[in-house]
Formats: C-alpha cells, structure tokens, sequence
C-alpha cells in the first residue's frame, strides 16, 4: 500500500485545461480542501488488521464525478487501497437485485444501530439492525452466497467494477490479515448462523466477505462510483445501467441513515449527503441527480470515519450549500416555449387556400416544447398551465426532444390529463420521441385515448400533421396530384398568358419517380423549375427539411441569383414539373425586358416573405 503518489496534487488539472486559461471553479476549490487539510495527521490508521496498519498517513486523494461524467481529482486520486466497508452500499445494491427486497428483508433490518460498525448486537427479532454495519454486510454476503456459492465473490466484484467503470483487483495481502484475524466477524456471523440468518458455510461465506472488503480501489474509483448512484444506477463515465432506480434509492436510504456508523445522525444533519465509510480510509457520498465524491485518507476518527475525508465533505457541502434537504426547482423552466402556430408554419409550403386556412385557425394547433428530466412537480405544473391558460387548441403539441427523462409519477400525471383531454375532443401529438422511446412507451401505456394520441420524431413533422387535420377539417386540402397551369406559379405572377406560353415554350417537360433527386446540393445551378404536380421537398445534404413544395411552386428558382445549388430537391410523390434553362432565360430576358422585370420583383416577394417568416422563427427562439 505504500505505493508512490503517481500525481503531484497541485499539478495534475493545471495541464489539462483547454480553453480558458482558468480552470474551473470546482477544480480549485477541491484542491483548496487538498491544501487545508493536508497537514492535518489527527485520527490514527485502522490497525485491528495488522496490513491496514502498514497505509501511509500522508495519502490524501479526492475524486469527484458530475452527473454528466466529468472527473475531477486532487492529489493521491489514483492511489489504491481496499474499499472495505464502503463495499457494504454496493453488495446491499447487488443482494437486493439478486434475490429481491423480501428476503433482503427478511434477512436484515434497516433501521440505524446506533453503534460501532462491528456490533454483535441483532434487533429483536434476530436480524442485522442494517447492511451498513458488518453483521448486515456479511448477512448481504451470505445471501449472495446463497445464489451464487463459491462464485459469489466474483459476482461481487463484477458488480462493483461496474460502479466504478474498471476491472477492480484485491488486495491478497490484507484479504489474508483480516481472514486470519477477523475472530469478531467470524463471532458475528456464527450468531447469524445461530439465527438462520446465514444459511451457508459459515466460512465461506466470510471469505466472500473478508476478500469484498479487500478489493482495491482508489477514490476517483469511489466517486464513479458514488456518481453512478447518484446518476440513478447508470455510470455517467462509462454510460453502462449497473443497478435499478429503485434499488439505487433504497441503497441511498440506507447510507443516508445508517453509512456513518454511529455518525450517522451528525452526518445527515451537518453534512446531508448519503456517504458510506470504510476503514481503508475510503468516503463515497452520492448527491442525486448532482455528483458523486470518493476521499481517501488513512487516518480514522474513533468512529472509524476518515478524518480529513469527512473535512472535505463538510467543506463541500457548506461551502456550495450541497444539503441534500436543502434543494429548490422552479417547475417552470420545464415549459421552454408555448405557442400557437401563428407565423410559424411547418416546413411544408401551402397552397394559398390551404395557408389562409391556417391563418385564421393558428389558435387550433398549440405547440409546448418542454425541456429538461421532467418529474412529478414539473407536470403537476405542464397539467396546470394547460387548465389555466388558453387557447384551448383541439390539436395539442407536447414536444420532448429535449426531454431526457421522464418519472414515473410525472407519465401517470400526463397520461391521466391526456385521457381527459382526450374526451373533450383534444388530441395529444407527442414529438421529439422515436418509437422506441421509454418516454413514448410511458405516457401511451398511461393514456386510455391511444385514437387522440400521435407520435412524430420531429417537431415540424408533428406540425405538419396538425396542420393537415386543420386544413382536413376546413375543407381546403388540395390534392398533390392536383394539376396547376404555369400561371398558378408566383414565379410568374401578374404575366399576361401570352408571356407564360413564351416561357413554356423555352422549358423542358420533365417526369420523376417518388424517391429520385431531383437537384443537388453543390452543382451549377443553371435551371430552375416549375412544379406541375405532385410534391418535392427541399432537403440540406444533412437531411433537415427546409421546405415541401406542392403544384404551383416553383424551385431551384435561386438558381436566377446564384451559381450553385444550395440544397438537394427530392421527389415524394411522382413529379410532372417543367424545366427553365437559364441560358434560355437569359435570352428571353433580353427580348422582353419589362417582363423579365416582372419575375425578378415576384420572385424578391418570394424572397421577401420567406426572410419575413425566417424572423418570425428566430424571434420565437430569442424570446425564450
Ligand atoms: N468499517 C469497516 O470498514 C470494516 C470493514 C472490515 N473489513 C471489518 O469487517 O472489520
């Protein structure tokens, strides 16, 4: 254990910053901790078993993992000991997700001891008082034991290097001291064998547990570890779901009342974050949905938590307010925008018919974009304010792409409030989410009206199809394999029919099939087109919709200002269009000056109106 510190605590971040030249805040307070407490030797190293006596009261490493996988780490982060106790929170997380919270249960107790963590004292009824303590950990042990005989500890250590992100190794030497020395633990689990509580070989099951407690660590290891608890059981470094939700917030109820030892209650009370301590001189604290922290430090106070540990603990959580109590949300940041589609059509043109529909029924069709993991209390709140505040459109959008998650609780809230919607002749369109969403899976399993509820993976999709439904309902649709004559074309707006058969004349009738391209973005741009029917959508090479186009619109039309193509044209349907060459253009232009003059003021209008509903958008984006 008397490893050399492999990085300087003071150098080790300073490298590594990119960007601004400072690096961040967090960084310098964990190393301002480093600097404070260094020097403070107070506490002795564990010596009940004799290796841990040999740990070097110098070491001193501090990790911290943020719920987005960001590692930070001072000092002897990467320095190995052994977990020991600390491993309790995380074989409590696998034995409940091994054999079930029953017979966990059944097995241990989980109310606080209030003593030493090595009390041979059971409840009443014979049981562990909890898995944090050593008679709950090697009952933890025991049941694994039961599942797994002579592999269990090999599924232990599987689990936790999980947690922590890495293959974890043991400690050979210190497995060795505590198994030829551990009479109490071995009193203790004897009692448990007494009690039926171990049902196994007594010695087995203390191997198991002897060589869990040895398995080495370091604290940036810990606090992968703390993060993926806090990260409700997925590791935000590796990304990998290592335990249940629920049985990541059973194991943080326990640490929260009992990770301490017997001081647990001082704990939660001055510092409120969920820790767990282990005699190696390891602290893992979990802060949900926030961070995760692993210290190590080898002095321990006389309860046998690290003492400089839990200086740095205290220190973070006073400093930074980081109470776990002591938490405030403002539910209404989830509603990033709310707003009917006045101005902000989807990117699917219109028909002039069809667009004076949308025009005056805007207020049917009522788009909210909600953002961030959305739980209880922030639908409690999207439920509201569709209750309080109008228009009460009968097409409803709820966008989700930036929705990480969503609880349980707040999928039972929306699907309740969407049923009855639903009843009252709303219907629900779900965008942002693909089929295989959990989100979408969620809310449609919770919404008794699945007719009145939609789903699209883009929110201009899911525009769209409230738009067809509103232009359905108000008899505008006009097919798209509706014929239009040249003279529909805005293009060609205001030009006598005798012009437009002299341009027709010049063009090139021309046919596609759904699927072809028809233009690509980046060639010359030397035509342009006239849609005759069917529709085409106008694409960026990345595959975003910039436009779909019906009979009477024309594209490629930029091609009069520009040299290339800025963007691909796809057929969606057979397409029967005409094609303008420009040369010819050119030439028609010459001979007939004021008519050309005519197209170029219709197609700065086209120009104009597009630029008018590019602000619109923008606008909506900035006021949000
Ligand atoms: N508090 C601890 O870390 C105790 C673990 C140690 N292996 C023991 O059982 O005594």
């Amino acid at each position: 254990m008397d490893a050399q510190i492999t990085r300087p605590a003071s150098s080790n971040f300073a490298t590594r910053s990119a960007g601004y030249a400072n690096e961040p805040p967090l960084q310098r307070f964990l190393a301002g901790c480093y600097g404070d407490f260094k020097s403070d030797y107070s506490g002795t190293v564990a010596d009940y078993i004799p290796e841990l006596k040999r740990a070097n009261p110098a070491h001193f490493g501090i990790g911290l993992v943020t719920i987005d996988g960001h590692v930070y780490e001072v000092g002897d982060s990467a320095m190995p000991f052994t977990i020991q106790s600390v491993s309790k929170a995380f074989v409590f997380a696998l034995a409940l997700d091994l054999v079930g919270e029953e017979r966990v249960a059944a097995a241990i107790g989980v109310e606080p001891s209030g003593e030493a963590f090595n009390s041979i004292r059971l409840t009443n009824d014979n049981r562990p008082f909890n898995p944090m303590v050593n008679a709950g950990a090697i009952a933890c042990s025991g049941l694994i034991h039961q599942v797994d005989g002579a592999h269990a500890f090999e599924r232990i250590r599987e689990k936790l290097s999980q947690f922590a992100g890495r293959e974890l190794d043991v400690d050979d030497a210190v497995h060795a001291s505590e198994a030829l020395t551990g009479n109490r633990n071995r009193a203790i689990a004897w009692l448990l064998r007494n009690y039926l509580v171990l049902q196994d070989d007594v010695d087995a099951v203390l191997d198991t547990y002897f060589r869990q407690c040895a398995i080495l660590v370091t604290a940036r290891d810990l606090a992968v570890m703390a993060a993926t608890l806090a990260n409700r059981g997925v590791n935000p470094v590796t990304g990998v779901s290592v335990i249940s939700p629920n049985i990541v917030a059973r194991t943080l109820s326990v640490m929260t009342s009992s990770g301490m030892y017997d001081y647990a209650g001082e704990w939660i009370y001055r510092v409120g974050i969920p820790a767990k301590s282990g005699v190696g001189g390891g602290i893992v604290a979990a802060l949900p949905s926030q961070m995760g922290l692993g210290t190590f430090s080898p002095c321990l106070d006389s309860h046998g938590n690290s003492v400089r540990g839990l200086k740095v603990c205290e220190a973070l959580s006073s400093r930074f307010d980081l109470h776990m109590l002591n938490r405030s949300a403002d539910v209404r940041t989830c509603i990033i925008a709310d707003y009917d589609i006045f101005g902000i059509s989807s990117r699917r043109s219109r028909q002039p018919n069809e667009q004076q529909i949308l025009e005056e029924r805007h207020s049917d069709i009522r788009v909210i974009e909600l953002v961030g993991a959305l739980n209880f209390a922030a639908i409690d709140y999207v439920t509201r304010r569709l209750a309080a505040e109008p228009p009460n459109a009968p097409l409803l959008i709820l966008d989700f792409r930036r929705v990480p998650d969503l609880t349980a609780a707040g999928a039972q809230l929306l699907g309740e409030n969407l049923t009855v919607l639903a009843n009252t002749g709303v219907t629900a369109i779900l965008t942002g989410l693909e089929t295989t969403s959990p989100v979408w899976t969620e809310v449609r399993a919770r919404t008794a009206e699945p007719q009145r509820l939609r789903r699209f993976a883009l929110l201009d999709e899911g525009i769209e199809w409230a738009e067809d439904q509103v232009i359905y309902r108000y008899g505008g649709f006009t097919s798209s394999k509706e014929t239009s004559h040249l003279g529909e074309q805005a293009l060609l707006a205001d030009l006598a029919p005798a012009e437009i058969a002299a341009l027709a004349d010049l063009s090139i009738p021309r046919r596609y099939e759904a699927g072809q391209r028809i233009v690509s973005a980046g060639e010359p741009a030397n035509s342009l087109f006239f849609l005759q029917s069917g529709m085409v959508s106008v694409k960026l090479p990345s595959g975003v919709r910039l436009a779909s186009l019906g009979p009477g619109m024309e594209f490629g039309e930029m091609a009069i200002i520009g040299q290339h193509r800025s963007a691909d044209v796809w057929a969606d349907t057979p397409v029967k269009c005409l094609e303008l060459p420009l040369d010819s253009f050119a030439n028609y232009r010459q001979l007939h000056p004021q008519t050309a003059l005519k197209i170029m003021r219709n197609l700065s209008a086209l120009l104009a109106r597009r630029l008018i509903l590019a602000n619109a958008k923008v606008d909506l984006l900035s006021a949000y």
